[in-house]
């Protein structure tokens, strides 16, 4: 993002259960804070959750109904797993879906793994907020994140509003 373009808020959430008992360091929290803030994207949020559906639920819903933060990005609990329970919270939370940027990460994703195709992570919108789902391995964050990240600061335009015209590059 350059400097002419308007600065939005993001906020980063760690869905873990090692993460969140202090187990594992959250080198992809890490990573994703840095990718973002670097971008130009201002950081307002940062946690570390257990993958408890209630809890990413109203975890999501605080972020954008209270906090009103434009970007959430998400990371871990998207695969098969008996735990992995990202994207059943996010059917409760968003109010449109985005599945092609969703699809695009799993597609650009399977040109480096097969177990790409093991990710469920949703794209979605509440309110004017756009929530991504990223798998949890620092590997899977940095591949997914930056298949959307070029494109994200057209969402936000669209989604809160804005009006110019979509075909430029
Ligand atoms: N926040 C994170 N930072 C770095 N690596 C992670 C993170 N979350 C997950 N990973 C890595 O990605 C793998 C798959 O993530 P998954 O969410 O299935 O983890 P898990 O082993 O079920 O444990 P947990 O849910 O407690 O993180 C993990 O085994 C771990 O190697
Ligand atoms: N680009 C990319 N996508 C990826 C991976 C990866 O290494 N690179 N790992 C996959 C694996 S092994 C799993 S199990 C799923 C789900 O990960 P999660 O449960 O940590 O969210 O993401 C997949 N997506």
């Amino acid at each position: 993002m350059d400097n002419q373009q308007e600065q939005y808020s993001c906020a980063v959430l760690t869905l873990s259960d090692k993460g969140s008992r202090g187990e594992r360091e959250d080198t992809s929290g890490e990573f994703l804070k840095k990718t973002l803030t670097e971008a130009g994207f201002i950081l307002q949020s940062y946690e570390i959750i257990p993958d408890r559906k209630e809890i990413i639920i109203q975890s999501l819903k605080d972020l954008v109904d209270n906090k009103r933060i434009t970007l959430i990005v998400t990371t871990g609990g998207t695969g098969v797993s008996p735990t992995d329970v990202t994207p059943e919270a996010m059917e409760e939370v968003v109010e449109k879906e985005v599945p092609g940027m969703a699809e695009a990460m799993r597609a650009a994703s399977l040109l480096k793994t097969n177990r790409a195709m093991l990710s469920r992570g949703k794209v979605g919108i509440r309110g004017m907020s756009l929530i991504i789902n990223l798998p949890g391995s620092l590997k899977a964050a940095r591949e997914n994140l930056e298949v959307v990240l070029p494109v994200i600061p057209h969402a936000l335009e669209k989604i809160l509003g804005g009006t110019s015209d979509c075909g430029a590059e």
